[in-house]
């Protein structure tokens, strides 16, 4: 029962409703059981002639007591183990969203978006399906076959049981032949269907992109092959569900035909009554239903047992944190020292960064240039903690940060990504984000050091605009300056702009260092930028070369040693000049 850890404390809090659905599912099968002696007892008194209105009138109300009885128990099963099943979908979707929040980015860098949709969907969907019908079923045709064949046996006669039942060991050897095959055509339905919904997902994102560049007939065409794929594996499954069904109808049926034949023989040579008779051949139809029952539930239960293998996967990840510590306050000296550090991704072999060192003092400014690929964002993903690094290398306020947690860690940092990221929702949420309640007076405040807040109050909503399809629709230096807004609401202590003033003009880019150098009491900044004119002023500049540092020094310091980053200067000088002149 390894598979249920997961759902261990959902069932613990639900296994009393379970229970007691459970034993309304077995007081049903029990009171199902009454009408067709009911109806036997009817018979022999009529082929008797014995029957009088008062025999009529209580069989009547047996059998209206029973239908009320039977109605009542369903609708409790209903309300407990249906509901339950629901709750559990919820709680699972819940529990796996929560986990994956918690995995640290290598995972996503390995699984694809709509592989992790169709988990909380298809998935979760299956596994709700064994909890809730599965269970029922099982319990019902279980219980119903069992207590109907012991009364056949019991209350009509042994051997007739015996015979009409013999074409049952057939059931057996067909679920056991596809069992087998259903669950491994189910798993291959699975990965279809994250293949799906993972092509659907990356072409709606990339529509710009695919209607650019006139892709629209071949990204088509390669999603009818998906698509067919999918198809194919589906009618796969479909054929082996379709068949099992129909399997199971024609051995009841063959039961049917030997109640007939043999217990007419029986009647005729007054081994049994015809009220026996008749109860024996509804009883016979009633199990019609269990042997029906047992190819749906074998089919829901090798689903949903894929299918939590699938989401088990993802819980048996390891979270990249487990606590929050916010105790630390990074004020040790320096604000950040980086000691002969070697990083390489993971899987890979050749070092995105080589024997990194240098200390930046809190309230200064680092700037890295270098050309593309060089290690400049790497270096701030190691600083936000989104890889791993070996102890005794990278040390943030003084303390390794191998041994800062994370949470704390990315609190006191501001950073800017390249791909200025923005939520569908009003402006006013974006830079609030990383804010517990959003607030419009830091947002105006953050906007206006940003230099964004004339062009937000200049949108219909102003700050309550809504950013997406649905609403404004920001320039990409918009986009970026509401992204650094939103590092700006945080206060961070530590300022990470990762090529984050590359769409914007070079008067809006000094008004903004301006801003940033009132900020110099409070934060320590980064700044990653292939412009000279952003990284002239600051304190140090490093200068990337395959991840190794060529050149280090002030703007002024580094123009005189006539190297890489002077050569970087001389080329934008040049460009500047072409441009005004042109
Ligand atoms: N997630 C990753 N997994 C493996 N390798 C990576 C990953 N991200 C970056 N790299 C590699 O690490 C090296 C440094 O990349 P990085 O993104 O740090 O460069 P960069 O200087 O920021 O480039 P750019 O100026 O184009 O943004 C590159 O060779 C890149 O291919």
């Amino acid at each position: 029962m390894q598979i249920l850890t997961h759902l261990k404390p959902f069932l613990k809090k639900h296994m009393k409703y379970y229970a007691f659905g459970i034993f309304l599912l077995i007081a049903v099968d029990v009171l199902q059981m009454l009408p067709p002696i009911i109806i036997g007892n009817f018979t022999d008194m009529l082929t008797a002639r014995t029957l009088k209105t008062p025999d009529t009138i209580r069989t009547i109300f047996y059998i209206i007591i029973v239908a009320i009885g039977v109605a009542l128990g369903r609708f409790g099963w209903r309300m407990t183990i249906i509901k339950s099943s629901k709750t559990l979908e919820y709680w699972l979707r819940n529990r796996v969203f929560a986990h994956l929040e918690t995995l640290p980015l290598s995972y996503y860098n390995t699984h694809k978006t709509g592989d992790l949709m169709a988990h909380a969907t298809n998935d979760i969907n299956a596994v709700r399906m064994s909890f809730g019908p599965g269970i029922i079923m099982f319990i019902d045709a279980f219980f119903m076959s069992t207590l109907t064949i012991c009364l056949m046996m019991i209350k009509v006669n042994l051997k007739l049981t015996l015979v009409a039942l013999a074409p049952l060991p057939l059931v057996a050897f067909f679920i056991i032949t596809f069992g087998k095959l259903i669950r491994q055509r189910f798993k291959r339905v699975q990965e279809a269907f994250s293949d799906l919904s993972d092509n659907v997902q990356e072409t709606f994102s990339g529509m710009r992109v695919i209607k650019s560049f006139v892709r629209e007939q071949s990204t088509q065409a390669h999603f009818n092959l998906i698509n067919e794929e999918n198809f194919a594996v589906n009618m796969k499954l479909a054929k082996i569900s379709g068949l099992m069904h129909p399997l199971l109808g024609f051995i009841t049926m063959l039961s049917t035909l030997i109640a007939l034949v043999y217990g007419g023989y029986l009647v005729i040579y007054d081994t049994i009554t015809v009220g026996a008779f008749v109860t024996f051949f509804m009883y016979v139809g009633m199990l019609s239903w269990p042997m029906m029952a047992i190819g749906f539930v074998y089919n829901t239960m090798q689903r949903g047992q894929v299918s939590l293998q699938r989401i088990n996967a993802i819980l048996d990840e390891p979270s990249a944190f487990d606590d929050d510590r916010n105790d630390l306050d990074f004020s040790g000296t320096p604000a950040i020292q980086f000691k002969n550090l070697t990083f390489q991704y993971p899987g890979q072999i050749i070092p995105a960064l080589k024997d990194i060192t240098f200390d930046l003092e809190a309230g200064k400014t680092l700037a890295i240039v270098g050309k593309t690929g060089s290690g400049k964002t790497t270096l701030m993903n190691l600083l936000l903690r989104l890889y791993e690094v070996d102890p005794g290398h990278l040390f943030i306020g003084g303390d390794d940060i191998t041994d800062i947690e994370p949470k704390s860690l990315r609190h006191a940092i501001g950073y800017v990504p390249q791909d200025n990221f923005l939520f569908s929702k009003e402006i006013v949420y974006n830079i609030c984000f990383g804010l517990d309640t959003p607030d419009l007076d830091t947002s105006v405040e953050a906007a206006k050091r940003a230099q964004i807040h004339d062009e937000i109050i200049s949108f219909k909503d102003s700050y309550q605009s809504e950013l997406g399809e649905r609403g404004v629709n920001m320039s990409g230096g918009q986009k970026q300056r509401t992204s650094i807004a939103r590092a700006l609401a945080k206060q961070p202590k530590i300022l990470c702009l990762d090529d984050a003033l590359s769409a914007v003009d070079t008067k809006t880019e000094e008004a903004f260092l301006k801003e940033l150098a009132k900020l110099r009491e409070k934060t320590t900044t980064l700044i990653v930028s292939h412009r000279v004119s952003t990284v002239k002023d600051a304190d140090q500049i490093l200068y990337l070369e395959q991840g190794e540092i060529l050149e280090r020094g002030t703007h002024q310091s580094l123009l005189s040693q006539k190297g890489a980053y002077y050569e970087l200067y001389q080329k934008q000088l040049l460009e500047e000049k072409i441009t005004k002149e042109s």
